[in-house]
């Protein structure tokens, strides 16, 4: 990105959270945009020097490893040059203490679970309105003496330095996690530490997200630059395609592709909504033949994910290559509506995690295009996109839809992909979601969709034999995703989905419900 456009790092005061690597870290940040403080989390080996902006505060995160092990993680030592507030959490306090005296060592137990706060200096800033509260431990190892220049400030049973406090610095260590809802003041604790230790200005709102942005997105963009984007008709791509029309108006050229494997009147929908309720330039190109073709005898789940991903790119360049003379100027920009939990993922210090199925869409363009990227929603979590989209006037229907996947029916089409059992699916599908609807369910449900299975089964309709496939239903509750468990339907909702699915779609004898949470199971079936 061009150094002359501002980062959101310095336009908002900002907690630096470096990450050792706990299962909570992105809590932390979760927890202070929460009362309006913005955070950033980066990996714990972030070198201070090249971090081009001065953080309002530092937070040292928990993390897996023990201090004094030979290859443990260690913060950059110019963290303390700052010379900002820096609070340490379990490890972060560890480290903290290894720092100042080594004096961290196993524990005789392990701490797991809840234990009660006892604040020893009530006139600590640190706990300021927070009195013998249940907080959250998760740790091995123990401090066994105070760190050189610090003084005790809270004691639990089993920690007597929980709270530790530099005498003449702003600077804490707590051996509890905070940022769990199961420590019932933490987030008081974490606001103490934000807004009134390191006078962060609660200024982080979606409302003042939008104006910066917009500015930032002009001052990147120029005032000529045109701008391509391939967008689904999903909350992501539609809430940032939003926010580049309001800044650069008809010079961002929104793509939709139609791969044949879209939800029912799904491209119609998007052009409407999107195109004429929104004022997003939107093209919808028609490529369902050349996708259906290519898919022609493909029935492994990774190379239907690997086709159509290298179809979407096709399709996409030769449509911006066809953009591209209109206006006079060349494309410069590709718009990406990457968010921030996929930044987490990408700056993790542990690596790559296994991959379980290629999730790339349109992702592999950049290299051959020499587009420049822009990426609006780079510092967001999904929920903040939600409210961004409704502050930019998307219905709240679309900002609440459920997660479409790229590759679409074809990996709920289990099997070969053919126009014939694509219409099934998409049927199927289009009665069990209206129904959903009905029932007042949609936005109790984090994600539900329709699969084809290719197994026939015997029935029995209007006394003929029939000889049929299986639908298999999903719907899955979740926050992020990652893990999943399946919502509990009442029966009379299931027989109603089962009996309307057998009578209206010809093709399909049997319905089943997917009773798998994740793991084991991935919420697709393929
Ligand atoms: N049919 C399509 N046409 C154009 N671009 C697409 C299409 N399907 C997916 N993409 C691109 O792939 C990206 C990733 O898809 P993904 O499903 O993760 O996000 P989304 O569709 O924007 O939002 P949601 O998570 O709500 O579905 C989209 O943001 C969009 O850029
Ligand atoms: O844009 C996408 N392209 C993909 O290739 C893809 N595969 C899975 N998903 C979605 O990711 C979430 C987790 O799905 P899994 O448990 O099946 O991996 C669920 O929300 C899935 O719908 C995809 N989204
Ligand atoms: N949650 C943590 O940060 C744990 C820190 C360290 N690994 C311990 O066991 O004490
Ligand atoms: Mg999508």
């Amino acid at each position: 990105m061009s150094s002359t456009v501002e980062q959101v790092s310095s336009v908002f005061d900002t907690i630096l959270v470096l990450d050792f690597g706990s299962q909570y870290s992105h809590l932390i940040t979760r927890r202070l945009r929460e009362f309006n403080v913005y955070a950033e989390m980066l990996p714990c080996t972030q070198k201070i020097a090249e971090l081009g902006w001065k953080p309002a505060g530092v937070i040292l995160s928990g993390g897996p490893y023990s201090v004094y092990a030979e290859d443990a993680p260690h913060v950059d030592l110019d963290v303390f040059e700052l010379d900002v507030p820096i609070l340490g959490i379990c490890y972060g306090m560890q480290e903290l203490a290894w720092l100042n005296g080594k004096q961290v060592a196993r524990g005789e137990k392990r701490e797991y679970g809840p234990a009660t706060l006892n604040v020893e200096v009530a006139s600590s800033p640190l706990f300021k309105g927070m009195d013998h509260s249940r907080v959250w431990m998760s740790h091995g190892d123990k401090l066994h003496g105070l760190p050189t220049g610090f003084e005790v400030i809270a004691t639990s049973d089993n920690s007597p330095y929980c709270g530790v406090a530099h005498k003449e610095k702003p600077i804490y260590g707590i051996q509890f996690h905070p940022e769990v809802t199961h420590s019932t003041q933490g987030k008081t604790l974490l606001k103490n530490f934000a807004v009134d230790i390191c006078k962060a200005n609660q200024n982080w709102t979606m409302e003042n997200f939008i104006d910066t942005e917009i500015k930032r997105i002009r001052d990147l963009v120029g005032p000529t630059a045109e701008v391509i984007g391939a967008v689904s008709g999903g909350v992501d791509s539609t809430v940032a395609a939003k926010l580049m029309t309001e800044a650069i108006g008809e010079r961002f050229h929104a793509i939709l592709v139609d791969n044949g494997v879209l939800r029912l009147n799904e491209a119609a929908n998007v052009k409407k909504t999107l195109g004429e309720g929104l004022g997003i330039n939107l093209t919808v190109i028609d490529a369902a033949d050349e996708f259906l073709d290519k898919l022609k005898g493909v029935t492994d789940p990774e190379k239907k994910r690997k086709i159509i991903g290298n179809t979407f790119i096709h399709v996409f360049e030769r449509e911006a290559a066809r953009i591209q003379p209109k206006g006079g100027d060349e494309i410069e920009f590709l718009l990406q509506g990457t968010l921030y939990p996929d930044v987490i993922e990408s700056i993790s210090f542990k690596g790559p995690s296994q991959t379980i199925k290629t999730h790339h869409n349109v992702g592999g363009l950049l290299e051959d295009m020499k587009l420049k990227l822009i990426e609006p929603l780079r510092e967001l979590f999904k929920d903040e996109v939600r409210h961004l989209g409704e502050l930019l006037g998307i219905s709240h229907e679309l900002v609440w839809r459920h997660p479409f996947p790229g590759p679409g029916i074809a990996i709920r089409v289990l099997g070969e992909v053919t126009r014939e059992q694509v219409a099934i699916a998409r049927k199927a599908d289009h009665i069990y979601i209206e129904e959903i609807r009905k029932a007042g369910l949609y936005n109790k449900i984090s994600q539900a969709f329709a699969c084809l299975l290719p197994v026939k089964s015997v029935g029995v309709m209007g006394d003929q034999r029939t000889y049929e496939q299986v639908i298999a239903l999903r719907a899955i509750e979740t926050t992020d995703f990652m893990t999943a468990d399946w919502f509990p339907f009442e029966h009379e909702f299931l027989k109603k989905v089962a009996s309307r699915i057998v009578n209206e779609v010809d093709g399909v004898a049997r319905v089943t419900y997917d009773i798998t949470s994740k793991p084991p199971a991935t919420v697709e079936w393929e």
